[in-house]
């Protein structure tokens, strides 16, 4: 039983083939810079094998999955795909679960465009190339906001006047809920905590970033908002910042609306400050003196420290443990350190040998052994999820 899984981003397409429930993708790939004229990406096997997938022009999204599964299909021995799930990023008010696409449902998904402008576009067109190319295959949208459906008014409500919120279902929804999920569940698994009685603090650090307060196996907060904009700082976005920033900007330099809102997603977060995206270059430029990059890791870790001691408050008690993820949570150490010195109010400590030896691949407890709350770091594996998810919903599983 092979599940293919799409994560359609705005330039890029992730797929991975699953095999059953075997966490590990039998084939698993990317197709990047797409829509400009270099689109190019690698299918990579489990033997090690990487191939090149050359992308005929336009490179557009349907272009780069047919580049993508024309490859798959002729690997001798591969499954072939029976079914297909897809990572959607904005479920908005409609989606709390996996749900089949039908055409109905891919038109709603594509009518969230103005609450996901960077990841709801993409996601539509994800759907729309999987069915040009698999017509007959069942295919299932997974939504990074239905984790977070379990948060409380208190948390989802902003304190604007009510009609908006009932006219334009303006409110706090979350995302990376797949990520957030999964880890804590590994987390709950590895720390032996009950199942209905734990509380943890997730961290997903990856080109996006959010936190999350996991109450009982259900999402009680978290730090993103009506958009993916809102919260930590990002690879280019900038998280929170003052709302009346819009008109000030708009007033001192003439920008308009959309200007700023692509200099808040694109162009802003650890980009704006240290002028590159990837947390590897800003740590070696931090170590060769850079004052920017060094302020850039600052502000990263202590607005992740102070949204994590915030969502304890979600929590309602002492959480039992910190868990770090996504691509910076998980191989980053320095990040870890940086972030955890600042949470000792909480009691939180990391054991420095243990924080320096666990990467990806391989997740541990990184605080002193015995010691509570724990520190974990565990790699999160969305599109398994996200396979599990679907084959569990067409009724495969
Ligand atoms: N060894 C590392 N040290 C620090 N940061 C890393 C390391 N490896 C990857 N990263 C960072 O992880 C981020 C990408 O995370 P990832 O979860 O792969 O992204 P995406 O959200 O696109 O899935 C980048 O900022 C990258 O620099
Ligand atoms: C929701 C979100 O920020 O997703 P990503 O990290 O893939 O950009
Ligand atoms: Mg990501």
């Amino acid at each position: 039983m092979g599940v293919l899984v799409i994560n359609c981003g705005s330039s890029s397409v992730k797929f991975a083939l699953f095999s059953a429930s075997n966490p590990h993708p039998v084939a698993h790939g990317i197709v990047e810079r797409l829509l400009g004229p270099h689109a190019s990406g690698e299918l990579r096997l489990p033997d090690g094998t990487t191939l090149p997938l050359s992308v005929a022009e336009p490179g557009d999204h349907q272009a780069g999955l047919r580049a993508a599964l024309d490859t798959l299909r002729a690997q001798p021995g591969l499954e072939s795909v029976e079914a297909i799930g897809h990572r959607i990023v904005h479920g908005g008010q409609d989606f709390a679960a996996p749900t089949r696409i039908t055409p109905e449902v891919l038109a709603t998904i594509r009518g969230l465009a103005s609450l996901a402008p960077v990841h709801a576009i993409p996601n539509a067109l994800g759907i729309e190339a999987a069915t040009a190319l698999f017509p007959d295959v069942p295919q299932v949208a997974v939504f990074d906001t239905a984790f977070h459906q379990s948060i409380e008014p208190r948390v989802y409500r902003y304190a604007i006047p009510e009609e908006l919120y009932q006219d334009y279902g303006i409110r706090r929804y979350g995302f990376h809920g797949t990520s957030h999920a999964w880890v804590a569940a590994r987390a709950v698994e590895q720390l032996g905590l009950p199942q209905d009685q734990h509380r943890l603090l997730t961290a997903h650090l990856g080109n996006g970033c959010s936190a999350t307060a996991v109450l009982h196996g259900h999402s009680a907060d978290t730090s993103m908002g009506l958009t993916p904009l809102e919260g930590l700082v990002m690879g280019t976005r900038s998280g929170n910042v003052d709302p009346n920033l819009h008109l000030f900007l708009h007033q001192q330099t003439g920008m308009s609306l959309e200007e700023i809102t692509a200099l808040l997603n694109q162009k802003s977060g650890l980009a704006g400050l240290a002028g590159v995206t990837d947390m590897r270059q800003i740590a070696e430029k931090d170590a060769q003196g850079d004052p920017s990059a060094h302020l850039a890791i600052e502000v990263f870790t202590f607005r992740l420290a102070r949204e994590l001691a915030g969502l304890c408050a979600a929590l309602g008690g002492p959480p039992d443990a910190l868990v770090f993820t996504g691509g910076i949570g998980e191989n980053s150490a320095r990040i870890r350190r940086d972030t955890v010195a600042q949470l000792g109010a909480l009691g939180f400590k990391l054991h420095p040998a243990a924080n320096d030896i666990h990467g990806r691949e391989s997740a541990g407890c990184i605080s002193p052994p015995g010691t509570a709350p724990a520190v974990l770091v565990v790699p999160t594996n969305e599109e398994f999820a996200i396979a599990s998810a679907t084959l569990q919903l067409i009724g495969l599983a």
